[in-house]
């Protein structure tokens, strides 16, 4: 384990200093592209300032015998693209057991390395390979020349990365945030789903039977059940491990595209649970990711009355019925901090909280 004292330390003599705090750029939306795929290339210039991060995806989802076009592809759009100063540029690259990967980190790192903010990492089993990736970029950063840390985003889709997410939060300076990758982790945990994140009509809890009219339990009656959050114990886990670590948590796929109403349903569970941002597919699915991952105006409303009634934050006091004392102010003042953050890239949610506020 590298010692207290050398973890900001560069990895690779003539790499830039890693960053001391991750940057809280706005990343509501993750939307993935598929650098190979002519159509989707062609929507990427025209996608900036409309997304928050555009994300060239060359793992899953893009065929073998397209890996090299994708790669390719990329290194054109980062050349040819102007990102404007809100939208960032991620990468997904392919795992770090694939045949694809070195060329992947070596190819990107040298020809746009100072234009990629992220690097997700795939299928992440625990700190090594994050230790792995760490030192290649140093050494990669050197040989580009490239001035700032290019940061690293990873994918919790394996059993042994649950199992190990809080060392992978804690391996590098260079740990943006983690997404949840249900599709993968639910084929490595051996669940019995076909689906690409989401919820399963049968995993539920039914009301208890009510007795019948001889007294005994009416087992075949109408019970009302409830579906439940198949992915509440990993975002939830997911979610402290990275404040722990003061990186960002996301949600990852929703498959359905259709379905938007589930969709935004699981994004805003995510939200309200401490995730930043999630990854959307589809074109579809990027006003409801930016709808559920800022706060609404009331929401923000709120928060601004509590902090006022609260004067310097310390006691409680009575707003509309309910008791507010330090710790629900605090709850407010992240609300007020995500909106902040936001309304200085987002001119429409400027103008919507300050209507709010008028
Ligand atoms: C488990 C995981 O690893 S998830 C992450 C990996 N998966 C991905 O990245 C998938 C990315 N998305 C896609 O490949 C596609 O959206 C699909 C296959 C799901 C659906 O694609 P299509 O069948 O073409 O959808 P649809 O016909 O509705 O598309 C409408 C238009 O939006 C475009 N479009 C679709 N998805 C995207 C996208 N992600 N970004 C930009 N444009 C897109 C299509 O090219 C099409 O353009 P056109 O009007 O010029 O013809
Ligand atoms: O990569 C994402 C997943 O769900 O798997
Ligand atoms: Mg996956």
């Amino acid at each position: 384990m590298r010692p207290a004292k050398d973890f900001f330390a560069p990895l690779a003599v003539g790499a830039p200093a890693p960053v001391h705090e991750v940057p809280a750029r706005p990343a509501r939306m993750i939307h993935f592209f598929d650098p190979s795929n002519p159509k989707m290339a062609a929507k990427v210039p025209d996608m900036v300032g409309t997304v928050d991060v555009l994300l060239g995806n060359l793992e899953d989802a893009v065929k073998a015998e397209s890996k090299e076009a994708a790669r390719e592809g990329l290194v054109r759009i980062g050349r040819d693209t102007d990102f404007g100063e809100h939208t960032q540029l991620w990468t997904r690259v392919n795992a770090l057991d694939s045949p694809w990967v070195l060329d992947d980190l070596t190819t990107l790192v040298t020809e746009i390395g100072d234009t990629l903010d992220v690097i997700m990492v795939p299928k992440v089993q625990g700190p090594e390979d994050i230790h792995y990736v760490d030192r290649l970029l140093a050494q990669l950063e050197a040989k580009a020349g490239i001035e700032r840390p290019i940061l690293v985003h990873a994918i919790l889709e394996t059993a042994r990365g649950v199992a190990n997410v809080e060392e992978i939060c804690g391996a590098s300076p260079r740990m943006q945030g983690i997404s949840l990758g249900p599709a993968d982790l639910a084929a490595d945990r051996r669940m019995k789903t076909t689906r690409v994140g989401g919820g399963h009509p049968g995993y539920l809890v039914r009301q208890d039977p009510v007795a019948g009219a001889d007294g005994t339990p009416d087992y075949a009656g109408e019970r009302p059940h409830f579906q439940q959050d198949l992915w509440h114990y990993t975002i939830a886990r997911m979610v402290d491990a990275c404040a722990m670590h003061g990186i960002f948590p996301y949600y990852g796929p929703f498959g359905d595209i259709k379905d938007t109403v589930a969709c935004e349903d699981q994004f805003r569970n995510a939200f309200l649970l401490g995730c930043v941002g999630t990854w959307t597919l589809h074109p579809v699915q990027v006003d409801i990711a930016k709808r559920v991952f800022s706060p609404t105006a009331e929401d923000v409303a709120h928060a601004r009355r509590v902090k006022e009634a609260m004067g310097d934050g310390t006691g409680a006091v009575m707003l509309d019925g309910k008791m507010e004392d330090d710790a629900s102010l605090k709850q407010c003042l992240v609300i007020l901090e995500l909106a902040d953050r936001l309304a200085a890239t987002d001119p429409e949610l400027a103008e919507l909280y300050a209507q709010k506020e008028a």
